[in-house]
């Protein structure tokens, strides 16, 4: 095995640097290599690394080795091993086209095993590129017609990303890109490779233009301005409607029980009480909080349970052009694989949703001067968006509003991990959720 602890001091500066590095608001402590795999030998070379840092948790890492960076990838160098340039192989081509020669040809290097998905028959020559977004895991594309995702965040166990696809794909869902290969060591799943949707627009691009072309015309209501958005909103609570009914049938659900909705709202004061030690600005909502949780658990709404998406928003669905398709079926990054994995009721995924809409139309309010008639526009965009989705959802599954007490306490517990993301990832953006917050409980910070 390469020996990498000449580059775990440099390791530890890199990777808080990273998107996809989940802690970055702890200070990292050691880092230390779990497993090496040379993928390519020569010039440029390819090693396939997993490391832990200290509080545990492991990253696979694909490092590049040159004996000198040409410019166009120095913006990704790491640091020099054994008088060898180290980088991140990601904006390789040159080496991430070995990537996907591997999984057509069904091949096993040093316990890694590189696999099609039954007869995906994949095309081994397409050069790969970096998908320009910021990710929580880093996505490769080969030649506009496959995505393979490298989960970096790496956990034992089975990955819901990879059973709800494939589960779904039995089924026929008309609401997910085709499965075409997997990336294992046994005991984790590294990454899974998708057909590649060339022509698909990204939800959260397409309301965020919805919003930006009614804040131009403040004088007009969202209706009758270009670019509205509630025809799609109605044909995607269709599709997450659809979505739910397919994991249904293809792995059933179980029946309702209370129990679940005790357990249910417990975890949603355990997550508080995780994000107000981290996140002071939350106090002065706790209380309200509490109460919208009890309110959910007083009401008794049976909780039906079944295999959900886990992190539904406006960045997890593309408008392709014949129908909305469902991404990411990873569940929330930070969330342990237990919780990921449990059968959980498909309103979390509604209540995602909502919130998804609420952020669409207030973060381009986001450090603006306060502006009246701008606010109210956000607020009718929302509004109008959000029933619309409930509309299209209720015409294929059951109406989410029936159950307002739960909802509204799952969307607040949804705005309570949003707290604790935008902490840690994007502190610019932890208004918009605290702002949300206060609005859907009639507290301090409402804009
Ligand atoms: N099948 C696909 N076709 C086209 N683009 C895709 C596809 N899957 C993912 N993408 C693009 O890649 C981005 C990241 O994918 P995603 O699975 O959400 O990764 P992450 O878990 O890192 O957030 C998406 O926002 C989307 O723009
Ligand atoms: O897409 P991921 O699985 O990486 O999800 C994480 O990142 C999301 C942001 O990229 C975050 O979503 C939040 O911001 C979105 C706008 O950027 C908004 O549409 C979502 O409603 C909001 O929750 C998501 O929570 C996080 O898990």
């Amino acid at each position: 095995m390469t020996d990498l602890s000449q580059l775990h001091e440099r390791l530890r500066e890199w990777l808080p640097g990273q998107r996809w590095f989940g802690a970055k608001n702890r200070a990292v402590g050691a880092v230390t290599t779990k497993q090496v795999v040379t993928l390519v030998e020569g010039e440029p070379g390819l090693v396939h690394v997993v490391v832990s840092v200290a509080d545990g948790e492991d990253y696979q890492l694909l490092i590049g080795l040159r004996t000198e960076l040409p410019e166009h990838l120095e913006h990704a160098r790491i640091g020099v091993l054994n008088g060898q340039v180290c980088y991140e192989a990601a904006f390789d081509s040159e080496l991430t086209s070995h990537l996907l020669g591997l999984i057509a040809e069904d091949s096993w290097v040093g316990g890694i095993h590189f696999a099609p998905e039954g007869d995906a028959g994949l095309d081994p020559e397409l050069r790969g590129r970096p998908v320009g977004v910021e990710q929580s895991n880093t996505s490769l594309v080969f030649g506009n017609r496959y995505i393979l995702k490298l989960f970096r965040r790496v956990v034992a166990g089975p990955n819901p990303d990879l059973q709800l696809h494939r589960a779904l794909y039995s089924v026929g869902s008309k609401h997910i890109a085709r499965p075409l290969g997997v990336v294992t060591d046994g005991f984790v799943v590294l990454g899974i490779m998708q057909e590649f949707l060339p022509a698909a627009a990204e939800g959260w691009a397409m309301a965020t233009a919805s919003v930006r072309d009614l804040m131009a015309e403040g004088d007009l209501h969202a209706e009758e301005v270009g670019g509205d958005f509630a025809g799609e909103a109605y044909r995607l609570g269709q599709a997450v409607g659809e979505v739910h009914a397919d994991l249904r049938r293809a792995l059933g659900e179980d029946r309702e029980d209370e129990r679940r909705l005790h357990e249910a709202v417990d975890a949603m004061h355990r997550r508080l009480d995780g994000v107000l030690a981290e996140v002071p600005e939350l106090d002065k909502h706790e209380q309200a909080l509490r109460a919208a949780f009890e309110q959910a658990r007083a009401e008794g709404t049976r909780v039906q349970v079944q295999y959900i998406h886990g992190d539904l928003h406006l960045g997890q669905v593309l408008r392709s052009p014949t129908g909305w398709v469902l991404i990411d079926f990873e569940g929330e990054p930070a969330a342990p694989l237990a919780e990921r994995n449990a059968l959980r009721s498909p309103l979390r995924d509604v209540a995602g949703m909502l919130r998804s809409f609420d952020y669409a139309a207030h973060q381009m309010l986001v450090g603006q001067e306060d502006d009246h008639q701008l606010t109210v526009r956000a607020l009718e965009w929302s509004d109008r968006n959000r029933e619309a989705f409930c509309d299209g959802y209720a015409g294929v599954a059951p109406d989410p509003r029936e159950q307002a007490p739960l909802l509204r306490a799952l969307e607040l517990d949804k705005a309570v991990y949003e707290v604790a993301y935008e902490h840690g990832n994007r502190p610019e953006w932890l208004a918009v959720p605290l702002a949300s917050i206060a609005r859907m409980t009639g507290g301090e910070d409402q804009p």
